[in-house]
Protein backbone atom coordinates (compact mmCIF):
# COMPACT_ATOMS: atom_id res chain seq x y z
CA UNK A 1 0.00 0.00 0.00
CA UNK A 2 1.42 2.99 -1.07
CA UNK A 3 1.13 6.14 1.65
CA UNK A 4 0.42 9.35 -0.35
CA UNK A 5 0.48 12.77 -0.02
CA UNK A 6 -1.14 15.14 -2.33
CA UNK A 7 0.14 18.98 -2.65
CA UNK A 8 -2.63 20.63 -4.63
CA UNK A 9 -5.37 18.04 -4.46
CA UNK A 10 -8.20 20.46 -5.10
CA UNK A 11 -6.94 21.42 -8.64
CA UNK A 12 -7.36 19.76 -11.81
CA UNK A 13 -4.70 17.13 -11.33
CA UNK A 14 -5.49 16.96 -7.65
CA UNK A 15 -9.04 15.84 -8.77
CA UNK A 16 -7.57 13.51 -11.05
CA UNK A 17 -5.16 11.90 -8.62
CA UNK A 18 -7.74 11.30 -6.64
CA UNK A 19 -10.07 9.31 -9.04
CA UNK A 20 -6.80 7.17 -10.01
CA UNK A 21 -6.53 6.47 -6.15
CA UNK A 22 -10.40 6.08 -6.04
CA UNK A 23 -10.34 2.63 -8.70
CA UNK A 24 -7.19 1.36 -6.49
CA UNK A 25 -8.13 1.23 -2.61
CA UNK A 26 -6.23 -1.40 -1.88
CA UNK A 27 -3.27 0.07 -3.74
CA UNK A 28 -3.11 3.79 -2.57
CA UNK A 29 -4.02 5.48 0.78
CA UNK A 30 -4.17 8.88 1.17
CA UNK A 31 -2.48 10.29 4.35
CA UNK A 32 -2.25 14.11 3.67
CA UNK A 33 -3.82 16.42 1.88
CA UNK A 34 -2.68 20.37 0.86
CA UNK A 35 -4.15 23.11 -1.43
CA UNK A 36 -5.09 26.94 -1.42
CA UNK A 37 -8.15 28.27 -0.80
CA UNK A 38 -10.74 25.65 -1.81
CA UNK A 39 -12.58 24.53 1.35
CA UNK A 40 -15.44 23.19 -0.31
CA UNK A 41 -13.72 21.10 -2.34
CA UNK A 42 -11.20 20.05 0.50
CA UNK A 43 -13.55 19.28 3.35
CA UNK A 44 -15.26 16.89 0.34
CA UNK A 45 -12.40 15.33 -0.39
CA UNK A 46 -11.45 14.72 3.14
CA UNK A 47 -14.67 13.49 4.18
CA UNK A 48 -14.13 10.51 1.46
CA UNK A 49 -10.32 9.47 1.70
CA UNK A 50 -9.85 10.68 5.47
CA UNK A 51 -6.48 12.06 5.40
CA UNK A 52 -4.90 12.58 8.99
CA UNK A 53 -3.55 16.15 8.02
CA UNK A 54 -4.82 18.32 5.70
CA UNK A 55 -2.67 22.34 4.50
CA UNK A 56 -4.34 25.04 3.17
CA UNK A 57 -2.52 28.51 2.04
CA UNK A 58 -4.52 30.47 4.75
CA UNK A 59 -4.71 30.39 8.39
CA UNK A 60 -8.66 31.18 7.91
CA UNK A 61 -9.24 28.78 5.22
CA UNK A 62 -7.11 25.93 7.37
CA UNK A 63 -9.80 26.88 10.40
CA UNK A 64 -13.21 26.66 7.93
CA UNK A 65 -11.88 23.15 7.00
CA UNK A 66 -11.11 22.02 10.74
CA UNK A 67 -14.29 22.87 11.86
CA UNK A 68 -16.27 21.64 8.58
CA UNK A 69 -14.58 18.18 8.59
CA UNK A 70 -16.84 15.29 10.58
CA UNK A 71 -13.67 13.79 12.38
CA UNK A 72 -10.39 14.56 14.26
CA UNK A 73 -7.79 15.51 11.31
CA UNK A 74 -4.99 18.13 11.83
CA UNK A 75 -5.06 21.21 10.08
CA UNK A 76 -1.58 23.18 9.15
CA UNK A 77 -1.11 26.07 7.03
CA UNK A 78 1.11 28.51 5.15
CA UNK A 79 4.31 27.37 3.51
CA UNK A 80 4.99 25.66 6.75
CA UNK A 81 2.26 23.57 6.62
CA UNK A 82 3.05 22.44 2.83
CA UNK A 83 6.64 21.90 4.29
CA UNK A 84 5.19 19.83 7.31
CA UNK A 85 2.84 17.64 4.42
CA UNK A 86 6.02 16.98 2.30
CA UNK A 87 8.27 15.47 4.46
CA UNK A 88 5.24 13.62 6.96
CA UNK A 89 6.87 10.60 8.34
CA UNK A 90 3.52 8.79 7.87
CA UNK A 91 4.66 9.31 3.82
CA UNK A 92 6.37 7.50 1.16
CA UNK A 93 4.81 8.91 -1.76
CA UNK A 94 4.49 12.84 -2.53
CA UNK A 95 2.42 13.94 -5.68
CA UNK A 96 3.80 17.57 -6.30
CA UNK A 97 0.36 19.24 -8.36
CA UNK A 98 0.63 22.72 -6.95
CA UNK A 99 1.03 25.31 -9.71
CA UNK A 100 4.00 28.20 -9.85
CA UNK A 101 7.16 27.91 -8.00
CA UNK A 102 5.68 28.07 -4.95
CA UNK A 103 5.82 24.17 -5.61
CA UNK A 104 9.66 24.23 -5.09
CA UNK A 105 9.65 24.59 -1.35
CA UNK A 106 7.98 21.68 -0.85
CA UNK A 107 8.62 19.34 -3.40
CA UNK A 108 12.78 19.72 -1.86
CA UNK A 109 11.47 18.94 1.17
CA UNK A 110 9.84 16.11 0.16
CA UNK A 111 12.61 15.30 -1.52
CA UNK A 112 15.03 16.00 1.34
CA UNK A 113 12.71 13.26 3.26
CA UNK A 114 13.49 10.74 0.88
CA UNK A 115 9.68 10.69 -0.56
CA UNK A 116 9.04 9.52 -4.38
CA UNK A 117 8.15 11.92 -6.39
CA UNK A 118 5.44 12.33 -8.73
CA UNK A 119 5.94 15.56 -10.29
CA UNK A 120 3.33 17.75 -11.93
CA UNK A 121 4.97 20.85 -10.86
CA UNK A 122 6.94 21.52 -14.14
CA UNK A 123 8.14 24.79 -12.43
CA UNK A 124 9.99 23.47 -10.00
CA UNK A 125 12.74 22.30 -11.85
CA UNK A 126 12.58 24.87 -14.32
CA UNK A 127 13.26 27.39 -11.19
CA UNK A 128 15.15 24.88 -9.87
CA UNK A 129 16.41 21.85 -11.68
CA UNK A 130 19.91 21.52 -11.09
CA UNK A 131 19.33 21.93 -7.46
CA UNK A 132 16.26 19.48 -7.42
CA UNK A 133 17.95 16.71 -9.50
CA UNK A 134 21.36 17.23 -7.14
CA UNK A 135 18.84 16.75 -4.27
CA UNK A 136 16.82 13.90 -5.46
CA UNK A 137 20.91 11.98 -6.24
CA UNK A 138 21.61 12.48 -2.65
CA UNK A 139 18.33 11.23 -1.25
CA UNK A 140 18.19 8.41 -3.60
CA UNK A 141 14.81 9.07 -4.48
CA UNK A 142 13.32 8.48 -7.56
CA UNK A 143 11.04 11.59 -9.72
CA UNK A 144 8.53 10.00 -11.61
CA UNK A 145 6.90 12.54 -14.16
CA UNK A 146 3.26 13.07 -14.44
CA UNK A 147 3.44 15.72 -17.03
CA UNK A 148 1.65 14.33 -20.20
CA UNK A 149 5.00 14.39 -22.48
CA UNK A 150 7.37 13.24 -20.05
CA UNK A 151 5.60 10.48 -18.71
CA UNK A 152 5.41 9.25 -22.45
CA UNK A 153 9.02 9.65 -22.54
CA UNK A 154 9.55 8.03 -19.74
CA UNK A 155 8.01 4.90 -21.08
CA UNK A 156 9.54 5.57 -24.94
CA UNK A 157 13.50 4.72 -22.76
CA UNK A 158 11.98 1.77 -20.42
CA UNK A 159 14.35 -0.79 -21.11
CA UNK A 160 16.32 0.85 -23.53
CA UNK A 161 19.95 2.14 -24.11
CA UNK A 162 19.88 6.21 -22.74
CA UNK A 163 23.49 6.25 -24.91
CA UNK A 164 21.81 5.62 -27.95
CA UNK A 165 19.45 8.00 -27.63
CA UNK A 166 19.16 10.56 -31.25
CA UNK A 167 16.79 12.98 -30.07
CA UNK A 168 13.45 13.19 -27.99
CA UNK A 169 10.28 15.20 -29.80
CA UNK A 170 8.25 16.74 -27.48
CA UNK A 171 4.37 17.12 -29.23
CA UNK A 172 2.47 20.09 -28.58
CA UNK A 173 -0.75 20.36 -29.67
CA UNK A 174 -0.38 24.20 -30.49
CA UNK A 175 -2.68 25.62 -28.05
CA UNK A 176 -5.88 27.77 -27.97
CA UNK A 177 -4.31 29.80 -31.30
CA UNK A 178 -2.68 26.82 -32.84
CA UNK A 179 -3.70 28.21 -36.63
CA UNK A 180 -4.55 32.04 -35.14
CA UNK A 181 -2.21 34.55 -37.45
CA UNK A 182 0.28 36.94 -35.48
CA UNK A 183 -2.19 39.68 -36.37
CA UNK A 184 -5.25 37.83 -35.10
CA UNK A 185 -3.48 37.47 -31.69
CA UNK A 186 -3.33 41.08 -30.82
CA UNK A 187 -6.62 40.78 -29.80
CA UNK A 188 -6.99 37.33 -28.15
CA UNK A 189 -9.29 37.03 -24.95
CA UNK A 190 -8.59 35.17 -21.88
CA UNK A 191 -12.17 33.67 -22.79
CA UNK A 192 -10.52 32.37 -25.98
CA UNK A 193 -7.09 31.51 -24.81
CA UNK A 194 -8.69 29.47 -21.77
CA UNK A 195 -10.44 27.07 -24.60
CA UNK A 196 -7.86 24.40 -24.87
CA UNK A 197 -8.32 21.96 -28.21
CA UNK A 198 -7.70 18.71 -26.43
CA UNK A 199 -7.49 18.93 -22.60
CA UNK A 200 -9.21 19.65 -19.20
CA UNK A 201 -6.66 21.92 -17.15
CA UNK A 202 -5.87 24.54 -14.90
CA UNK A 203 -5.60 28.33 -16.02
CA UNK A 204 -2.20 28.95 -15.94
CA UNK A 205 -0.82 25.84 -18.09
CA UNK A 206 -3.59 26.51 -20.02
CA UNK A 207 -2.59 29.83 -20.87
CA UNK A 208 1.13 28.79 -21.04
CA UNK A 209 -0.04 26.42 -24.31
CA UNK A 210 -1.58 29.36 -25.66
CA UNK A 211 1.98 30.97 -25.67
CA UNK A 212 3.87 27.70 -26.43
CA UNK A 213 5.46 29.21 -22.93
CA UNK A 214 4.50 25.64 -21.69
CA UNK A 215 6.41 23.74 -24.35
CA UNK A 216 9.45 25.87 -23.04
CA UNK A 217 9.15 24.75 -19.62
CA UNK A 218 8.39 21.46 -21.12
CA UNK A 219 11.60 21.81 -23.25
CA UNK A 220 13.68 22.81 -19.47
CA UNK A 221 11.79 20.24 -17.44
CA UNK A 222 12.87 17.39 -19.82
CA UNK A 223 16.59 18.75 -20.43
CA UNK A 224 16.33 18.33 -16.06
CA UNK A 225 14.85 15.02 -15.93
CA UNK A 226 16.49 12.65 -18.73
CA UNK A 227 19.43 14.33 -18.35
CA UNK A 228 19.95 15.82 -22.33
CA UNK A 229 21.57 18.95 -23.92
CA UNK A 230 19.19 20.92 -25.66
CA UNK A 231 20.26 20.15 -28.94
CA UNK A 232 18.51 16.74 -28.65
CA UNK A 233 15.31 18.30 -27.26
CA UNK A 234 12.97 19.22 -30.13
CA UNK A 235 9.31 20.47 -30.35
CA UNK A 236 6.72 18.96 -32.55
CA UNK A 237 3.29 20.42 -33.30
CA UNK A 238 0.92 17.74 -32.90
CA UNK A 239 -2.55 19.22 -33.48
CA UNK A 240 -4.29 16.12 -32.16
CA UNK A 241 -2.53 15.28 -28.75
CA UNK A 242 -2.83 11.76 -29.35
CA UNK A 243 1.21 11.09 -29.75
CA UNK A 244 2.36 11.90 -26.07
CA UNK A 245 5.77 12.37 -27.20
CA UNK A 246 9.06 10.03 -29.04
CA UNK A 247 12.35 9.09 -28.15
CA UNK A 248 14.15 8.51 -31.44
CA UNK A 249 17.12 6.52 -30.89
CA UNK A 250 20.47 6.02 -33.17
CA UNK A 251 19.54 3.38 -35.24
CA UNK A 252 16.52 5.55 -36.28
CA UNK A 253 13.39 3.86 -34.29
CA UNK A 254 11.34 6.54 -32.94
CA UNK A 255 9.57 4.99 -29.46
CA UNK A 256 6.38 6.68 -28.25
CA UNK A 257 3.88 6.18 -26.43
CA UNK A 258 0.03 7.24 -27.35
CA UNK A 259 -3.15 7.52 -25.82
CA UNK A 260 -6.38 9.49 -25.02
CA UNK A 261 -5.78 12.93 -24.05
CA UNK A 262 -6.82 12.10 -20.25
CA UNK A 263 -4.14 12.78 -17.22
CA UNK A 264 -5.06 9.95 -15.10
CA UNK A 265 -3.13 7.61 -17.47
CA UNK A 266 0.11 9.31 -16.55
CA UNK A 267 -0.83 10.25 -13.13
CA UNK A 268 -1.41 6.33 -12.39
CA UNK A 269 1.80 5.07 -14.29
CA UNK A 270 3.69 7.63 -12.19
CA UNK A 271 1.92 6.13 -8.92
CA UNK A 272 2.18 2.42 -9.80
CA UNK A 273 5.53 2.41 -11.31
CA UNK A 274 7.21 0.18 -12.00
CA UNK A 275 3.39 -1.42 -12.49
CA UNK A 276 0.95 -0.79 -14.80
CA UNK A 277 -2.99 -1.07 -13.76
CA UNK A 278 -6.20 -0.93 -15.00
CA UNK A 279 -8.00 1.91 -15.69
CA UNK A 280 -11.39 2.93 -16.48
CA UNK A 281 -11.54 5.14 -19.50
CA UNK A 282 -12.31 5.77 -23.18
CA UNK A 283 -10.16 3.51 -25.50
CA UNK A 284 -8.08 4.83 -27.83
CA UNK A 285 -9.84 4.34 -31.09
CA UNK A 286 -7.46 5.14 -33.61
CA UNK A 287 -9.46 3.71 -36.80
CA UNK A 288 -12.00 6.66 -35.45
CA UNK A 289 -9.33 9.35 -35.68
CA UNK A 290 -8.17 7.91 -38.75
CA UNK A 291 -5.58 10.25 -39.13
CA UNK A 292 -2.62 12.26 -37.21
CA UNK A 293 -0.97 15.28 -38.06
CA UNK A 294 2.62 17.17 -37.78
CA UNK A 295 4.13 20.35 -38.65
CA UNK A 296 7.18 22.12 -37.02
CA UNK A 297 6.78 24.81 -34.19
CA UNK A 298 6.39 28.95 -35.87
CA UNK A 299 8.75 30.59 -33.34
CA UNK A 300 7.73 33.66 -35.08
CA UNK A 301 4.08 33.50 -33.83
CA UNK A 302 4.98 32.36 -30.67
CA UNK A 303 8.10 33.20 -29.42
CA UNK A 304 7.76 32.13 -25.94
CA UNK A 305 9.29 28.97 -26.95
CA UNK A 306 12.59 30.54 -28.43
CA UNK A 307 12.69 32.56 -25.40
CA UNK A 308 12.62 29.70 -23.18
CA UNK A 309 15.12 27.89 -24.89
CA UNK A 310 17.34 31.11 -25.02
CA UNK A 311 17.36 30.87 -20.90
CA UNK A 312 17.59 27.19 -20.92
CA UNK A 313 20.65 27.10 -22.91
CA UNK A 314 22.23 29.99 -20.88
CA UNK A 315 21.64 28.40 -17.68
CA UNK A 316 22.37 29.99 -14.05
CA UNK A 317 19.20 32.43 -12.89
CA UNK A 318 17.94 32.75 -16.34
CA UNK A 319 15.35 30.48 -16.66
CA UNK A 320 14.12 30.91 -12.93
CA UNK A 321 13.67 34.90 -13.86
CA UNK A 322 12.02 33.66 -16.89
CA UNK A 323 9.27 31.53 -15.44
CA UNK A 324 8.71 34.28 -12.40
CA UNK A 325 7.75 36.56 -14.89
CA UNK A 326 5.66 34.01 -16.72
CA UNK A 327 3.19 34.14 -13.46
CA UNK A 328 3.27 37.26 -13.28
CA UNK A 329 2.36 37.86 -16.73
CA UNK A 330 -0.36 35.14 -17.16
CA UNK A 331 -1.91 36.36 -13.92
CA UNK A 332 -2.68 39.73 -14.91
CA UNK A 333 -3.65 38.64 -18.20
CA UNK A 334 -6.00 36.54 -16.47
CA UNK A 335 -7.02 39.39 -14.46
CA UNK A 336 -7.69 41.24 -17.46
CA UNK A 337 -4.66 43.71 -16.93
CA UNK A 338 -2.60 42.77 -19.85
CA UNK A 339 -2.82 41.95 -23.45
CA UNK A 340 -2.37 38.21 -24.70
CA UNK A 341 1.02 39.41 -26.58
CA UNK A 342 1.74 41.25 -23.29
CA UNK A 343 2.48 38.35 -21.84
CA UNK A 344 5.43 37.68 -24.16
CA UNK A 345 6.68 41.76 -23.99
CA UNK A 346 7.18 41.45 -20.30
CA UNK A 347 8.84 38.34 -20.37
CA UNK A 348 11.30 40.24 -22.90
CA UNK A 349 11.56 43.18 -20.65
CA UNK A 350 12.21 41.39 -17.68
CA UNK A 351 15.04 38.97 -18.97
CA UNK A 352 16.35 42.25 -20.67
CA UNK A 353 17.00 44.15 -17.27
CA UNK A 354 18.31 40.75 -15.44
CA UNK A 355 22.06 40.42 -14.59
CA UNK A 356 22.61 36.52 -14.65
CA UNK A 357 23.70 34.77 -11.74
CA UNK A 358 26.06 31.49 -13.21
CA UNK A 359 26.16 29.25 -10.54
CA UNK A 360 22.93 30.15 -8.17
CA UNK A 361 22.51 28.82 -4.73
CA UNK A 362 19.08 28.11 -3.50
CA UNK A 363 19.11 31.72 -1.99
CA UNK A 364 20.70 33.02 -5.18
CA UNK A 365 17.35 31.33 -7.41
CA UNK A 366 14.29 32.66 -4.75
CA UNK A 367 15.89 36.17 -4.99
CA UNK A 368 15.97 36.01 -8.71
CA UNK A 369 12.30 34.72 -8.92
CA UNK A 370 11.91 37.76 -5.84
CA UNK A 371 13.20 40.41 -8.55
CA UNK A 372 11.58 39.17 -11.24
CA UNK A 373 7.82 38.77 -9.57
CA UNK A 374 8.70 42.61 -8.53
CA UNK A 375 9.62 43.91 -12.35
CA UNK A 376 6.89 42.19 -14.29
CA UNK A 377 4.82 43.58 -11.85
CA UNK A 378 5.95 46.71 -12.84
CA UNK A 379 5.83 46.41 -16.80
CA UNK A 380 2.28 45.59 -16.70
CA UNK A 381 1.77 49.15 -16.04
CA UNK A 382 3.57 50.20 -19.67
CA UNK A 383 2.10 47.16 -21.83
CA UNK A 384 -1.40 46.61 -20.14
N1 LIG B 1 -3.82 20.15 -15.40
C1 LIG B 1 -3.10 19.34 -16.15
O1 LIG B 1 -3.65 18.50 -16.90
C2 LIG B 1 -1.61 19.41 -16.12
C3 LIG B 1 -0.95 20.18 -15.18
N2 LIG B 1 0.41 20.15 -15.09
C4 LIG B 1 1.09 20.95 -14.06
O2 LIG B 1 0.56 20.58 -12.79
C5 LIG B 1 0.54 21.72 -11.92
C6 LIG B 1 -0.90 21.90 -11.43
O3 LIG B 1 -1.70 22.22 -12.53
P1 LIG B 1 -3.30 22.21 -12.45
O4 LIG B 1 -3.75 21.07 -11.62
O5 LIG B 1 -3.76 22.36 -13.83
O6 LIG B 1 -3.56 23.58 -11.68
P2 LIG B 1 -4.90 24.06 -10.96
O7 LIG B 1 -4.90 25.53 -11.04
O8 LIG B 1 -6.06 23.31 -11.45
O9 LIG B 1 -4.64 23.61 -9.45
C7 LIG B 1 -3.62 24.19 -8.67
C8 LIG B 1 -3.60 23.60 -7.29
O10 LIG B 1 -2.62 24.29 -6.52
C9 LIG B 1 -3.22 24.73 -5.30
N3 LIG B 1 -2.54 25.90 -4.79
C10 LIG B 1 -2.44 27.10 -5.38
N4 LIG B 1 -1.76 27.93 -4.56
C11 LIG B 1 -1.44 27.21 -3.46
C12 LIG B 1 -0.75 27.50 -2.26
N5 LIG B 1 -0.22 28.70 -2.01
N6 LIG B 1 -0.62 26.53 -1.33
C13 LIG B 1 -1.13 25.32 -1.55
N7 LIG B 1 -1.79 24.98 -2.67
C14 LIG B 1 -1.94 25.92 -3.61
C15 LIG B 1 -4.67 25.00 -5.69
O11 LIG B 1 -5.49 25.09 -4.55
P3 LIG B 1 -6.93 25.88 -4.54
O12 LIG B 1 -7.59 25.55 -5.83
O13 LIG B 1 -7.59 25.28 -3.34
O14 LIG B 1 -6.65 27.32 -4.38
C16 LIG B 1 -4.93 23.77 -6.55
O15 LIG B 1 -5.14 22.64 -5.72
C17 LIG B 1 1.07 22.89 -12.75
O16 LIG B 1 2.44 23.03 -12.51
C18 LIG B 1 0.84 22.45 -14.20
O17 LIG B 1 1.74 23.02 -15.11
C19 LIG B 1 1.17 19.36 -15.91
C20 LIG B 1 0.56 18.59 -16.87
C21 LIG B 1 -0.86 18.58 -17.06
C1 LIG C 1 -1.65 17.51 -20.40
C2 LIG C 1 -0.32 18.11 -20.37
O1 LIG C 1 0.67 17.47 -20.14
C3 LIG C 1 -0.21 19.55 -20.66
O2 LIG C 1 1.02 20.09 -20.25
C4 LIG C 1 -0.36 19.64 -22.13
O3 LIG C 1 0.86 19.26 -22.68
C5 LIG C 1 -0.79 20.95 -22.60
O4 LIG C 1 -0.95 20.91 -23.96
P1 LIG C 1 -0.01 21.63 -25.01
O5 LIG C 1 0.59 20.53 -25.82
O6 LIG C 1 -0.99 22.45 -25.73
O7 LIG C 1 1.01 22.43 -24.28
MN1 LIG D 1 2.43 18.58 -20.65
Amino acid sequence: MKRIVILGSTGSIGINTLEVIRQHPDRFNVVGLAAGSNVEEMIRQAEEFRPRIISMEEESAAETVRQGVSYPVEVVWGGEGLLVLASLKESDYVVSAIVGSRGLPPTLAAIQAGKTIGLANKESLVMGGSLVMEASRKAGVSILPIDSEHSALFQSMNGEPRERIRRILVTASGGSFRDWPRERLVTATKEEALQHPNWSMGAKVTIDSATLMNKGLEVIEARWLFDLPYDQIDVLIHPESIIHSLVEYEDGAMMAQLGTPDMKVPIQYALSYPERLPLKGEPLDLVAIGELHFRAPDLDRFPCLKIAYTCGRQGGTLPTVMNAANEIAVERFLAGQLSFLGIEEVLEEVLSRHTLVPHPTIDDLFEADRWAREMARQCDARVG
